[in-house]
């Protein structure tokens, strides 16, 4: 094993640090930021993922309000439970963790969302704020991975970048992100119908593995010193396996691995979101005072 970690768990736990102190200052000005997050159904995976979201919360001193509906709630009960936080003064941001059960319209629940209360900044107006280049809440995923490799001083500015995966939370949006004029990076955005993975990833200084498919970045597609990010989560005989083949290790300069990578920071970053949230708010008041 040559490559450095990114590690994923450490830089969450020191922007957690952070976000203590900034919820320390809204405080003394009378604010608690919270996050709703809404749960459909009871898969295990997205129970522990939201479960996991409300003791970041706690530790950072931010607020809860988590809406839970079974597994046969309606499209229409699901939407009231949007509407409820739209309107909940108390809530800062919010979430509805993805994938809603099977027959229900992600994306009109998504478009229901009050853009100013997107935590996940996947709402279709944030989505476009990032397109156009003007600040709004950012997609957790790629903003974690853009922080991940910031503080560990891997060079953003003219890398050239390969994103396996071309998904709404990871790949599309990361390919946004890296290609602002403040990241400047050159992004080749690769995924199912790319006729040549490998000559591609050979050419990348940094790769972000997203496309869900176990050991698919092996070490002989990758160019030395290069930083590995595996953001794929597959089970295979029950355990998690990543994107990356563990020989990559020898080959690479950083591995974020999967997990201990981009998951904490995700989760470090919507916190991020909504303490954000609330700082705007407050500024805004006080300019309104
Ligand atoms: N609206 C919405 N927003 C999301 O951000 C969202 C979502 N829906 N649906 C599901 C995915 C998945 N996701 C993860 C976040 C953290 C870890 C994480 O912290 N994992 C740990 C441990 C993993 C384990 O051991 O099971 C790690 O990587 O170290 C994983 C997965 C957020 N998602």
């Amino acid at each position: 094993m040559t490559a450095r970690k990114l590690d994923g768990s450490a830089t969450a736990a020191a922007i957690k640090e952070e976000l203590r102190g900034r919820v320390a200052a809204l405080a003394e000005q009378g604010i608690t930021p919270g996050l709703g997050t809404i749960l459909v159904g009871d898969d295990p995976g997205s129970r522990w993922y939201v479960g996991g979201k409300h003791k970041d919360c706690a530790e950072v001193g931010i607020a809860s309000i988590r809406i839970d509906l079974p597994e046969t709630a309606s499209q229409e009960e699901i939407e009231d439970a949007v509407r409820q936080l739209n309107d909940d003064p108390a809530c800062t941001g919010y979430i509805v963790q993805l994938p809603l059960p099977r027959g229900r319209d992600e994306n009109r629940v998504l478009g229901l969302i009050d853009p100013a209360k997107d935590a996940d900044g996947l709402h279709p107006t944030n989505l476009g704020w990032l397109v156009l280049g003007t600040e709004a809440p950012l997609p957790c995923t790629p903003f974690g991975i853009v922080e991940l490799l910031r503080r560990h001083d891997v060079q953003i500015n003219g890398a050239e970048v390969v994103v396996v995966g071309r998904g709404v939370t990871v790949g599309r949006p990361l390919g946004l992100l890296l290609t602002r004029r403040s990241e400047n990076a050159t992004v080749t955005l690769c995924h199912t119908g790319t006729v040549d993975l490998a000559s591609h990833v050979r050419q990348a200084d940094i790769v972000v593995a997203a496309a869900g498919v176990p050991g698919i970045i092996t070490a002989d597609m990758v160019k030395p010193g290069a930083a590995l990010l595996d953001v794929g989560v597959s089970r295979v005989d029950g355990k998690i396996a990543g994107d990356l083949a563990p020989d990559v290790w020898d080959v690479a300069g950083w591995v974020s691995p999967n997990p201990g990578g981009v998951g904490p920071m995700t989760r470090a970053m919507l916190l991020a979101n909504v303490v954000t949230i609330a700082e705007a708010q407050a500024a805004r008041r006080d300019a309104k005072a």
